[in-house]
């Protein structure tokens, strides 16, 4: 009845406990069987393995435990990263390849060479003397003595249990026995010294990033630093190839990738710029035009009336007899200036008109040799003399002449 209910005291107890996140390192030597362990822990098929670089990271729940166990690479090149993990683990899975006899020294520094380090030393340690299903493999008193285990141990403070198993004998619920009793062991005695664990490793996890943080600043510094030299000496060598100037015009290249509303913003603008750069120089023709119609007008205005009359021998005459009657008009000019000036003004209004409604050439000297027709002769002076024969050829393209001569 009493240990009834002490049983049920220390279930009670365990129900209450929080659950508490524990991470663990696995490490030892390269094809010692560390991800094979990991995998059966995982409850995977632990022979599918090939050699970590880097680390894998497993995560499992074990009781009122929160496990992460980081698997890092054991081989010699990865072995440098293995103190990164140090300061945030609880404890060590240390896995040694028993049947490897030759590596045993090896394993040995490794193995010392990580518990003299200040983030391990006093931390519990499991070592796992793996592949116990080979033949020849050293046997766990064997293990302890190539190592020398107990004085290293005892050297750190670090309290240890070493479990023989093999990997692969089996995984998940099947996993080797030793494997799991090792695990408990260790996950026992952390959770035995858990807040002094704790704290130390909130410390040490605390210092390290504070140390990462200004390692990376001196880095980003000597890189800067770094890089400012080889600028100067650029510049130094650029200036003594005459090429300096050239380097400070245009320091930094342009960007050929422009976003495209701004491409196509400035191609209006320089269209517009094209097209008032147009008018500008349409309005400069149009008024010399102007000034010469005027003054072709003043001209001829004798020889044209009526557009409609231009193409056949009736309109001819009729053409005669306007420039006639304008040459005899003329005489009397000198006798008349209000007069005159105000019909000039009144006909160059009347072509003006005319015009606006025809397709202006930029150039009037440059329209003048598209026709094929010379100027009409001026008009003659038939005062008091017999009118010429009708039969008068032909004008083509009439049009033209008949407006502008
Ligand atoms: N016979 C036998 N072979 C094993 C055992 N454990 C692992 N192996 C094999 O040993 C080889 C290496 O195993 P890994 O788990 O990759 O070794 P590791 O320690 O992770 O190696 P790295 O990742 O390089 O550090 C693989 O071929 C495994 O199948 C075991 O208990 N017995
Ligand atoms: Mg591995």
């Amino acid at each position: 009845m009493f240990s009834l209910m002490a049983s049920c005291c220390g279930w009670f107890k365990r129900w209450r406990e929080p659950v508490r996140k524990v991470t663990l390192l696995m490490v030892g030597l390269d094809n010692a069987g560390k991800t094979a362990t990991a995998k059966g822990i995982q409850g995977e098929y632990p022979e599918d393995v090939a050699p970590t670089v880097g680390f894998s990271k497993i995560n499992l729940r074990q009781g009122k435990f929160e496990v992460t166990i980081f698997d890092l690479g054991g081989g010699i090149r990865i072995r440098g990263i293995w103190k990164n993990y140090y300061a945030e683990s609880y404890g060590v899975i240390f896995v040694v390849d028993s049947s490897d006899e030759e590596r045993m020294e090896e394993t040995k520094e490794a193995m010392s060479e990580m518990l003299r380090h200040p983030r391990i030393s006093g931390k519990p340690i499991l070592v796992l003397a793996n592949k116990q299903d080979k033949e020849g493999a050293l046997g766990e008193a064997d293990v302890i003595e190539c190592l020398s285990l107990e004085k290293l141990v005892n050297e750190h403070k670090c309290l240890c249990q070493i479990e023989p198993c093999s990997a692969i004998s089996g995984y998940g619920k099947k996993i080797d026995k030793s494997i799991k009793k090792g695990l408990f062991w260790l996950l026992h005695v952390i959770a035995r010294d858990f807040d002094a664990l704790n704290e130390r490793i909130q410390k040490d996890t605390t210092e390290q990033r504070a140390l990462e943080e200004q390692e990376k600043q001196e880095r980003a510094e000597r890189v800067r630093k770094l890089r400012e030299e080889r600028k100067q000496n650029e510049q130094e060598q650029a200036e003594l190839d005459g090429t300096g100037s050239l380097a400070e015009l245009d320091p930094e290249p342009t960007n050929p990738f422009q976003p495209i509303a701004s491409v196509i913003i400035e191609n209006e603008r320089k269209l517009e710029r094209e097209k008032k750069k147009q008018k500008m120089e349409k309005d400069s023709d149009g008024c010399h035009l102007k000034h010469k119609m005027e003054h072709e007008q003043i001209e001829t205005e004798g020889q044209v009336n009526d557009s409609g009359q231009k193409n056949n021998e009736f309109g001819l005459v009729e053409n005669y007899k306007e420039a006639l009657t304008q040459q005899l008009e003329n005489e009397d000019e000198t006798d008349r200036p209000s007069l005159e000036s105000a019909n000039g003004r009144k006909k160059t209004k009347k072509l003006r008109m005319k015009r606006n409604h025809r397709v202006e050439p930029l150039n009037i000297d440059d329209c003048a040799p598209e026709s094929p027709t010379p100027p009409p002769p001026p008009p003659p002076d038939f005062y008091g003399k017999p009118l010429p024969p009708l039969a008068v050829p032909q004008r083509p393209n009439g049009d033209a002449h008949d407006v502008i001569s």
